[in-house]
């Protein structure tokens, strides 16, 4: 970047995280079980045997997460909300102190002026509602929609930024296809359901919001550009259906109320027909678009996979404890093609983060205070952010940047082996410490954006 970058104002600077992954108390006052504290205590399903049992302790040290939020300047707080909390049913009986947590949250964090940016569905869903299908029945859209209303008539006005789903993509690819993810099927069939119900689920919570809100809503999706591995026809071929099976198979539907047609050949006979009237519930104006970003595809043809198609690991850049590469041009690229493809929808840069290894904490400049030096986090974190403001050069209206994650937490089936966090927690005595990264970020959003 040659010259001080300068952020649209009203830019919004932030952090998120996931009900799942920070709260802990999974069954506490009297919240009912979800797939994820199923999936978690079934042997086998999580590395170690990690659960959300504990995870951050938030659920008790939520009014010390959001002095830390403060004190680290945070303008936005993008989380989640555990639907089987409010729902312990997941429909019906509403657990008031379930819904009490999060209105107190909300409050604490107005009262310290952070701006709440709601997710209602963060991959948590009931296990009372899987037993009856999960989003494998089509009744999961009423159920979801019954459910965004309890929290819109309790919340709206108090947050004006509400997000429908957390990544459709990775709930099916990781929960109906491959299996790593609760509930942990492995289906080509059951894949396409999963997916088609999630979108009208999320249209039917759009819907009850038009019926109910009066404020901002929108989706939040996980998409990656996708690059072909060499020029040649077969890994062009590859790189398209890559692109369309997770790029496109929610942002399509939602934004132009249809499926991009590789889907049909992607899943063949395991591609159904779809009700018409399906898309005109799925397609709802939305206020933005939430896209989570962490790194790109380069992709080849593999005939191994139903996608018949393969990332190919670059060798250089992936010293992410993810091994996912490192790869900030992606972010512009795909910001581009976003603005290009379904017009002038705000988006909000929702997750950006990398899991790097951190050193243990230790007491560098002798002032007894614990410091965590993550140099390579600034710098993918420097790099992304300045992705960002190219795409905004380019005329892509985005219009905040939730970095994930404010804390080290739960990565899922990973258990607590990847360190996301600009907050470094230790989990036997839950101890937050701000990390380089922390005290960095603090700077940007101090600057808006001028000191990158
Ligand atoms: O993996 C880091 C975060 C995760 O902790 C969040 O809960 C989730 O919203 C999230 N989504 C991605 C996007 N990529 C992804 C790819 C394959 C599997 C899972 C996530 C990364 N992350």
């Amino acid at each position: 970047m040659s010259q001080v970058p300068t952020f649209p104002d009203g830019f919004l600077w932030g952090a998120a995280t996931a009900a799942h992954q920070i709260e802990g108390s999974p069954l506490a006052d009297d919240a009912g079980p979800s797939i994820w504290t199923r999936f978690a205590h079934t042997p086998g399903m999580t590395l170690n045997g990690d659960t959300g049992d504990v995870a951050c302790d938030h659920y008790r040290r939520w009014k010390d997460d959001v002095r830390l939020m403060r004190d680290l300047g945070l303008q936005a707080y993008r989380f989640s909300v555990a639907w089987a909390r409010v729902l312990p049913d997941g429909t019906g009986r509403i657990n008031q102190a379930g819904l009490d947590f999060y209105s107190r949250l909300v409050d604490e964090l107005l009262a310290n002026g952070i701006e709440p940016l709601l997710t209602l569905y963060h991959w948590d869903l009931p296990a009372a509602l899987d037993d009856r299908g999960g989003w494998l029945n089509r009744d999961s859209a009423d159920w979801f929609a019954e459910y965004a209303s309890v929290m819109y008539r309790a919340l709206d006005g108090r947050v004006k930024k509400w997000v429908t789903l957390n990544e459709p993509w990775v709930i099916t690819d990781g929960g109906y296809l491959h299996g790593a993810l609760a509930p942990g099927h492995r289906s080509l069939f059951e894949a396409p359901i999963a997916s088609h119900n999630l979108m009208r689920a999320h249209g039917a919570a759009v819907r009850a919001y038009r019926e109910a809100g009066a404020h901002e809503i929108g989706l939040v999706v996980n998409i990656e550009p996708k690059y072909p591995a060499s020029d040649s026809e077969a890994d062009r071929v590859a790189t398209r259906r890559a692109h369309a099976y997770m790029n496109e198979q929610y942002l399509h539907p939602a934004l132009l109320g249809r499926y991009p047609e590789e889907l049909e050949d992607v899943f063949g006979a395991a591609w159904p027909e779809w009700p018409k009237q399906d898309f005109e519930l799925i397609r709802q104006q939305l206020d933005f678009v939430g896209i989570n970003y962490y790194t790109r595809g380069v992709t080849e043809a593999n005939d191994s996979y139903p996608l018949k198609a393969g990332s190919v690991r670059q060798p250089l850049a992936t010293y992410t404890e993810t091994g996912w590469e490192v790869y900030p041009k992606g972010l512009t690229d795909l910001l581009v093609w976003f603005k290009q493809t379904y017009g002038d929808i705000p988006v909000y840069v929702t997750e950006n983060g990398a899991a790097m290894y951190d050193p243990p904490i230790a007491d560098v400049d002798g002032d007894g205070r614990g410091r965590v030096r993550d140099p390579l986090r600034i710098d993918y974190l420097r790099k992304h952010i300045a992705a960002i403001h190219d795409a905004i050069r380019a005329g892509v209206d985005v219009r905040g940047y939730m970095l994930w994650s404010l804390l080290d937490n739960l990565e899922w089936s990973l258990g607590y082996s990847k360190r996301f966090g600009m907050v470094h927690v230790n989990y036997a005595t839950q101890e937050r410490t701000p990390k380089d990264s922390a005290h960095w970020y603090s700077g940007v959003i101090r600057s808006h954006g001028r000191s990158l």
